[in-house]
């Protein structure tokens, strides 16, 4: 099913509708969240934008592994094929694009792995593997989809509004692409497909799955926004 690009995420048909109208008011949370207002007004501090890019660098190294996990256990070739391509996409912005920012900020790309995981980092991307390695392929999938799309719909309000900060318009630019968001739409067609054939014990786990995720999200940004650090 193709959508036009400026649809309502909520407005698709099939499960992926259904998964987003559910998750609608963490979304709010997230376009009205500071550290997302201040990507745009250009408020952000370095700092939180530099635990950000530090913490997703972790978070992108689990991830690739998650969804290799999953093009392994995909229920066909075409699914094993979207999940690698997006692995090597993640693995690639891991490397190149943060390295890219650092430098854009006068900063040292080494630093990024001097940080060592934050609390936040450390339960989503474990919730995330033990999602992946010990659940179902769909409970795996919806738990990832939260990172594909919620990144895809944010990217694009941003792009909208733009930044006066070059480097946080840089950041922007990579989930506000064309090529970004065709990727997503791979994987809701998929996640579509996926969602049709479950009964309805796993739809409803796969969807607590896709709820949890998309707090997770949310606890993501808010982390790198209050420099969460250990309590102890
Ligand atoms: C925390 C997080 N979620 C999703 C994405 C999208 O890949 C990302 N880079 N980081």
């Amino acid at each position: 099913m193709t959508q036009a690009a400026d649809a309502p995420p909520g407005a698709r048909p099939g499960w992926t509708g259904q998964l987003w109208a559910e998750i609608e008011p963490v979304y709010d949370a997230i376009l009205t969240h500071p550290f997302i207002k201040g990507l745009t007004t250009g408020e952000l501090s370095t700092d939180s934008f530099v635990q950000f890019i530090s913490q997703d660098t972790h978070y992108l190294q689990e991830y690739v592994r998650v969804l290799l996990t999953l093009a392994a256990k995909a229920p066909d070739f075409a699914a094993t094929k979207m999940l690698t391509t997006h692995a090597a996409a993640a693995a690639a912005a891991e490397t190149g694009l943060h390295a890219e920012l650092m430098t854009g900020l006068d900063r040292d790309p080494a630093e990024l792995l001097a940080f060592d995981m934050r609390p936040t980092t450390r339960a989503y991307t474990t919730y995330l593997v033990a999602t992946a390695f010990s659940g179902s392929f769909a409970d795996g999938l919806a738990a990832v989809m939260p990172c594909f799309w919620i990144y895809a719909e944010v990217g694009k309000q941003l792009q909208q509004a733009g930044s006066p900060n070059p480097v946080y318009q840089r950041w922007i630019d990579s989930y506000g692409s064309e090529e970004y968001l065709s990727e997503v739409l791979l994987a809701l067609d998929l996640t579509d497909k996926i969602g049709a054939d479950l009964g309805a014990e796993d739809e409803a786990r796969a969807r607590r799955h896709f709820a949890m995720a998309a707090r997770y999200e949310w606890m993501f940004w808010d982390a790198a926004h209050r420099l969460e650090s250990w309590p102890v």
